[in-house]
C-alpha cells in the first residue's frame, strides 16, 4: 500500500519543491517592500475628485501630508473641506489635525503642472508618495471622435503622467532612505480593449510601458512604480461617461456592477503601500492581472507562482469571453444598419 504510494508522493513533492525554488530564485531582484506613508508627503493629482479623493482622505488620516492637484479651484476648495471633515471623525480625541493643501494646475501643461509641484514641494517637503490619479474619458467609436478628442485624452492621461513624473522626481529621489512610490491610474480597460475605448485605452495601456521601463531606471533609489487597474468605478466621471457611451460599450463592459471609489482607494493604497507593481480592485481584477502579467516585473512571490499556475486556463476563459464579446457586437450591427435606412 504505501510502496505503491510512496513514489508518486515523493516525485510529485520533489518537483513542488524544485518549481518553489525556482521562482523564489527568479523573483529574488525585485523583492516586495513596505513604503510607509505616515508623516509623509503624498501628492495626488485628479485629487479634487472621484477616487483620487477618497485616497486623499484615507492618506490624511492615516498621518500623510497631502497635496491636491487639479484644475479647477472650486472644486478643490471643497475637496480640502471634505478630508478635514473625514480626518476630525476619524482621528477622534483631539489628534493631529488633517495637512491638506491644494494646488490649481492643468498636468497637460508642463509649466502649469511643475509650479504646482514646486509650491507643494515648498509648502510640505520632498515628495514620498506620487499619485497620479487624473484622468478622462471620451466614449465614442473611433470614427465618431475627432483628432481633437484623441489629442485630448492622449495628452491628459499619458503626457499629463509624464510632464508630472518629470516635474516631481527630483524632489521624489531627495527623499533619499525610505521608499517611495509612484503610483498610476491605468485601467481594466488598459488591459483588454473595449469597443468604444479606444483613445482610452491607447492612452492607458501606454501607462504600462512607461511604468516598466521606469522601475527599471528607478529601482537604484528605492522607488516603486505602481499601476492601478480599477474596473467601472462610481465616480463624477464615470457618471458623466454613462450618460453618453455607445450601447455596446455598455453592454461589453457592464458584465460586473460599479464599485465605489472608497473600495477602489482602499485597493489602491493597500498596493501602494505592498510596493506591488499591479495593484488590482477585486476578484476579477486579479484575474485579469494574473492573465495579463506579461514580461513585467513581479514583486511578489505568491503571485508570481499564481502567474505561471493559472494563465493558460485564463486565457481559456478569456477566448470564450472573446467570443461572447464578438458574437454581441456582430449581432448588434445590422440593428444600427437597418436604423440607419429607415431614416
Ligand atoms: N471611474 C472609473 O470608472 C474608472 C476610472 N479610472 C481612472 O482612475 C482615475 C480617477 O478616475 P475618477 O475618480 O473616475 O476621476 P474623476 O473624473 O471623478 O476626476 C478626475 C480628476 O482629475 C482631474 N483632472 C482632469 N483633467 C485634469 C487636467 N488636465 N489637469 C489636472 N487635473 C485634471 C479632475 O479635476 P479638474 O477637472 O478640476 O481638473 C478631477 O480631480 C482616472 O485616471 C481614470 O481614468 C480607471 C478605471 C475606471
Ligand atoms: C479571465 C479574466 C476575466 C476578466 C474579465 C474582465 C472584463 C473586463 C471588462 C473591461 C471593462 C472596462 C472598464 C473600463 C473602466 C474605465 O476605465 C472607465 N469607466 C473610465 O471612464
Amino acid at each position: 500500500m504505501w510502496a505503491a504510494w510512496g513514489v508518486p508522493v515523493v516525485v510529485v513533492g520533489a518537483l513542488a519543491l524544485l518549481f518553489v525554488s525556482l521562482i523564489v530564485y527568479l523573483w529574488l531582484p525585485l523583492r516586495a517592500v513596505a513604503i510607509p506613508i505616515k508623516g509623509r508627503h503624498m501628492v495626488v493629482t485628479g485629487g479634487s475628485s472621484g477616487i483620487g479623493l477618497e485616497i486623499a482622505k484615507l492618506a490624511a488620516a492615516e498621518g500623510a501630508r497631502v497635496s491636491l492637484v487639479a484644475r479647477d479651484e472650486r472644486k478643490l476648495a471643497d475637496a480640502k473641506n471634505v478630508v478635514t471633515e473625514y480626518c476630525r471623525q476619524q482621528v477622534k480625541g483631539g489628534g493631529a489635525p488633517a495637512q491638506v493643501n491644494t494646488y490649481s494646475a492643468d498636468v497637460k501643461n508642463f509649466g502649469s503642472v511643475n509650479a504646482a509641484i514646486e509650491a507643494a514641494v515648498s509648502d510640505s517637503g520632498v515628495i514620498g508618495v506620487l499619485v497620479l490619479s487624473h484622468g478622462i474619458s471620451v466614449v465614442s467609436r473611433f470614427e465618431d471622435q475627432t483628432v481633437q478628442d484623441f489629442d485630448h485624452v492622449i495628452d491628459t492621461n499619458l503626457k499629463g503622467n509624464i510632464h508630472t513624473i518629470k516635474a516631481a522626481l527630483p524632489h521624489i529621489k531627495a527623499s533619499n532612505g525610505a521608499p517611495a512610490s509612484i503610483s498610476m491610474f491605468s485601467s481594466q480597460a488598459g488591459q483588454v480593449g473595449v469597443y468604444g475605448y479606444a483613445a482610452y485605452s491607447a492612452s492607458k495601456f501606454a501607462l504600462r510601458g512607461l511604468a516598466e521601463c521606469l522601475q527599471q531606471e528607478l529601482i537604484d533609489r528605492n522607488i516603486r512604480l505602481s499601476l492601478v487597474y480599477p474596473p467601472d468605478t462610481m465616480t463624477p466621471g464615470y457618471v458623466e461617461d454613462q450618460k453618453t457611451m455607445p450601447e455596446l460599450t455598455a453592454k461589453l463592459s457592464g458584465s460586473s456592477k460599479a464599485m465605489d471609489s472608497m473600495s477602489v482607494a482602499r485597493a489602491t493604497l493597500a498596493g501602494l503601500k505592498a510596493g506591488n507593481f499591479h495593484i488590482y480592485c477585486n476578484l476579477e481584477g486579479f484575474a485579469l492581472s494574473l492573465l495579463c502579467s506579461g514580461m513585467g516585473p513581479q514583486p511578489s512571490l505568491w503571485k508570481a507562482m499564481a502567474e505561471v499556475l493559472i494563465m493558460g486556463v485564463l486565457r481559456v476563459v478569456a477566448l470564450f469571453i472573446q467570443r461572447d464579446w464578438y458574437a454581441v457586437i456582430l449581432q448588434s450591427k445590422p440593428k444600427e444598419a437597418q436604423a440607419k435606412k429607415t431614416h
